[in-house]
């Protein structure tokens, strides 16, 4: 295995993927490195959630080549559950199990382990997110949208895959609950040396959290590196995005 392709979680190689007449990923190429938080910006409708689906192996490609921890993905993945967890955009917790038989979910689908085991696990990934351990008991609907997003987060730690794929995390969130979101996120990758591939229109989070940002349009990745570089961009789409009058504003604020 040469050194370069060890520096990568992800790599995707001239990736092609549509729907009917319609092509969402053009010739797509995108390197993800090991242990970075990559924010994925891109319009409505641009092909964020199909590159991600794509990733892991959701959504069939037409054409070109996905890496992930240096093993292809395609037809079916094996082991994928322990190489990736994933926080879908509306946390998507199972409502008629409690908090503690959603974080034991994937446990129980992908080990054999005696339930006095799940339930310290459960616990401990809980205590991970910034929850307590009375917290297990309470079914989803009596969560805030901060705390049904930290029991998803939970869950997909529960197997401690190496990558996180986030789907726009603080969508939903107050200021506040966003910025302790972000933060966690950040302390998660930096004790447990996580890769997190996160999509987002959160400034704040691009701004703050991610080590670099990828940004997409017509099919492709446009733009990346760290904000201040895209800042920079000269491509029409990205200047727009971030120059516009409300991005300016906000970046005002932030200063
Ligand atoms: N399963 C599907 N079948 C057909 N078309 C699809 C499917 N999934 C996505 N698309 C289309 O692919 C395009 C990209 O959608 P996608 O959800 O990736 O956008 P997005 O960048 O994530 O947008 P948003 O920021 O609004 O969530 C859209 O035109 C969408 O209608």
């Amino acid at each position: 295995m040469d050194e370069q392709q060890e520096e990568f979680a992800i790599r995707v190689r001239d990736l092609v993927v549509g729907f009917g007449r319609q092509t969402v990923l053009d010739h797509l190429s995108l390197d993800v490195r090991r242990g970075e938080i990559l924010g994925l910006v891109g319009a409505s409708g641009g092909g964020k959630s199909v590159l991600m689906r794509t990733i892991i192996g959701l959504i069939p490609r037409w054409s070109g080549a996905i890496e992930v921890m240096e093993r292809p993905i395609g037809g079916r993945t094996q082991g994928a559950a322990t190489t990736w967890g994933i926080l879908f955009q509306q946390g998507a917790l199972f409502s008629s199990l409690t908090v503690r038989q959603n974080v034991q979910f994937p446990l129980r689908e992908n080990l054999v382990l005696s339930q006095e085991l799940m339930d310290e696990i459960a616990i401990a990934k809980l205590e991970m997110v910034g929850l307590r351990a009375q917290d297990a008991d309470k079914y989803p609907a009596e969560l805030s949208g901060g705390m049904t997003k930290r029991v998803a987060l939970a869950r997909a730690l529960a197997l401690d895959p190496p990558i996180l794929f986030l789907d726009e995390p603080t969508s939903g969130l107050d200021p506040i609950a966003a910025g302790d979101f972000d933060a966690l996120i950040r302390t998660l990758q930096r004790t447990l040396g996580l890769t997190v591939f996160m999509v987002t229109h959160d400034l704040a989070s691009l701004t703050t959290v991610c080590d670099r940002v990828a940004a997409l349009a017509d099919g492709k990745i446009v733009a990346i590196g760290p904000m201040r570089e895209l800042l920079q961009s000269e491509h029409p789409w990205v200047r727009a995005y971030f120059h516009g009058k409300r991005s300016q504003m906000l970046q005002h604020e932030m200063r």
